[in-house]
């Protein structure tokens, strides 16, 4: 088990990263750290890992706390692996031979079927004598996921696995890769701005803003529970409404409400609006329409126009 407690980070002569951060990990279940960028999320991987000492907190591995750089002389945990936004890889080697590199190498048979293995799940397969110099940013990042894997370590930190990675390898390489992982009991915690990755992937969830928790807790809860327009923000376009006028009580309290919870009413509901755009998303479209002073997204099959429709809130949360 993972225990972290970051009680304070600074870097020297810079004002405080990381404030009052903790979280705890069983074995095999995956954290996603999420934030805007310089929130600190790179800065709390290298602390994990052992790059940079902590002074104020505690990392405790399986009961063992983690000394940090001052008690180790290689940094880095032995039974962790950093993938980090520079990558590891070595420019002038091949592909093959990079990935091969934390193998013992006392069977070079089955060294060679797990070379093979990692270049087919990352999809290497054509650049396997490639000098990594040679690739591009996005196939770099594949191989410094491969090498990572090559000896499946007991915690995987990843820093934005896939900024490298173009959407359509992006889908099918996660899908692949995070399956592999859970399937091999790999504790992982990745660090990474995109919602989308963090809500399929992720069990666990921990939102930073400016170095400080904004929400920690299993990821359906989080997203659930998204009470603020920072938290909010990161999943999709969203409301702030009266909850008199979604009906659901008749307090003068606001609630967040995201698009895909309003839908057109064909009878009159408090909530009136004046629909000004259609936005083409691919499967719908999403309307931004005016409600009082304020605007109002929701969706919908096809284009509107500019009309006055009503709407009505479906709570999809607890069906
Ligand atoms: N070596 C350093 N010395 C001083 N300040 C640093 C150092 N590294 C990072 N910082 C600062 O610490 C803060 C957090 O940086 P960090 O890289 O951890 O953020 P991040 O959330 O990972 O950002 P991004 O998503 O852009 O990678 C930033 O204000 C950054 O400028």
């Amino acid at each position: 088990m993972l225990n972290a407690t970051i009680s304070s980070f600074s870097y020297p002569d810079s004002k405080t990263v990381l404030k009052e951060v903790s979280f705890k990990l069983e074995k095999g279940e995956h954290l996603a750290i999420l934030g805007e960028s310089g929130c600190g999320k790179s800065t709390l991987l290298h602390l994990l890992y052992g790059l940079l000492q902590l002074e104020e907190g505690e990392i405790i591995w399986n009961g063992k706390p983690l000394l940090g750089p001052a008690s180790n002389l290689v940094p880095g945990e032995s039974f962790m692996k950093l993938v980090a936004q520079e990558f590891n890889i070595m420019p002038f080697t091949s592909v093959a031979e990079n990935v091969a590199e934390y193998l013992n190498r006392v069977n070079p048979e089955k060294d060679n079927q797990r070379v093979n293995e990692l270049l087919d799940a990352l999809e290497l397969k054509d650049f396997r004598n490639t000098k990594v110099k040679l690739l591009s940013g996005g196939q770099k990042q594949r191989v410094a996921l491969a090498k990572a894997l090559a000896k499946t370590p007991d915690v995987l930190l990843l820093d934005e696995p896939f900024s490298n990675i173009d959407t359509f390898k992006k889908r099918n390489l996660r899908r692949k890769l995070f399956k592999y992982l859970k399937e091999s009991n790999c504790t992982i915690i990745t660090a990474t701005h995109d919602a989308e990755e963090a809500l399929q992937f992720s069990d666990k969830l921990l939102v930073l803003k400016e170095g400080g928790v904004k929400a920690y807790g299993k990821t359906k809860d989080v997203y659930k529970n998204s009470n603020t327009p920072y938290l909010a923000g990161f999943f999709g376009d969203f409301s702030v409404l009266p909850n008199a006028v979604i009906g659901i009580s008749n307090s003068l309290e606001t609630k967040i409400v995201f698009a895909h919870q309003l839908v057109i009413s064909n009878e009159k509901t408090p909530l009136k609006v004046i629909i000004k755009n259609s936005y083409f998303k691919g499967a719908n479209y999403l309307i931004e329409a005016s409600y009082k002073d304020s605007i109002v997204y929701f969706n919908s099959p096809s284009i509107l126009k500019k009309e006055t429709v009503y709407l009505r809130y479906i709570n999809d949360y607890e069906s």
